[in-house]
């Protein structure tokens, strides 16, 4: 059974932020539960790796959960939250990062000691789903950033929340991580339900013509560190 998150930890927003949209912090009231299920080895082109389905019991929503090495006793190991994107995860789309960032995030996992990628489902296009993500991208064809794209549907920018990554990480019993990401507001948000992150460790990918812009927005509207000049 999984054990409830800790007592939220607030934590101050960096100061040289340009707009953050950190998700919302869980409510230690969160009726949210999940479910460990089936369990199994799960041999990768990085190496082998053990694959569990947890499930949320209110959407049932599955997220797959990949850990390599013994997480429980392992120092702060290192962690990916990835967010489901078909488009990029699964089709190698250049729009985005996704893709290359999942599969660098496995490598990276794979040479550590131990380690664990959280695949969170349900979050495709940062909450708002498939259909209105492609919306989004015909929207930044004509010119929309992709802040603008989300705004221009009414929708919000960012409706992800990481409930779900706070029960599956306390149910592996791993309080403290060093957080793949280039994104500081996924660490604040992580932060905020009671998940030590004692590193944020970037994933970071050369950027494409293709991709520029979107990665351009990413560092200068939402305050990832993407190293661009
Ligand atoms: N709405 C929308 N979602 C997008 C777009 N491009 C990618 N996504 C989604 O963005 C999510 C990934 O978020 P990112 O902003 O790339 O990165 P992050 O997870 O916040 O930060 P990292 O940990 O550094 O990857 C996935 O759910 C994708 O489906 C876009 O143009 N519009
Ligand atoms: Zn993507």
């Amino acid at each position: 059974m999984c054990t409830p998150p800790k007592a939220p930890v607030v934590v101050e927003a960096p100061k040289d932020a340009v707009e953050r949209r950190v998700t919302p912090p869980l409510s230690p009231r969160s009726r949210l539960r999940v479910t460990r299920g089936e369990e199994t080895r799960m041999p990768t082109a990085h190496g082998d790796f053990d694959a569990v389905c947890y499930t949320e019991t209110n959407s049932g929503l599955e997220h797959l959960v990949l850990t390599r090495g013994d997480v429980s006793t392992a120092q702060a190991p290192l962690a990916r939250v990835h967010s489901e994107c078909a488009t990029g995860d699964i089709f190698g789309s250049r729009r985005c990062d996704c893709g290359e960032q999942l599969q660098k995030s496995l490598q990276l996992i794979a040479a550590a000691d131990a380690g664990v990628l959280i695949y969170l489902r349900g979050q495709e296009g940062r909450g708002i789903g498939l259909n209105a993500k492609l919306t989004a991208y015909a929207l930044q064809d004509q010119g929309r950033d992709t802040i603008e794209a989300n705004e221009d549907q009414g929708l919000p920018v960012d409706a992800r929340r990481y409930d779900a990554v706070a029960h599956i990480l306390s149910d592996l019993r791993v309080d403290a991580v060093r957080l793949l990401t280039n994104n500081p507001a996924k660490c604040e948000a992580l932060e905020a339900l009671g998940v030590r992150v004692q590193e944020r460790v970037p994933v970071l990918t050369a950027p494409t013509p293709e991709n520029y812009k979107y990665l351009r927005t990413k560092q200068d509207r939402m305050g990832h560190r993407l190293e661009l000049d």
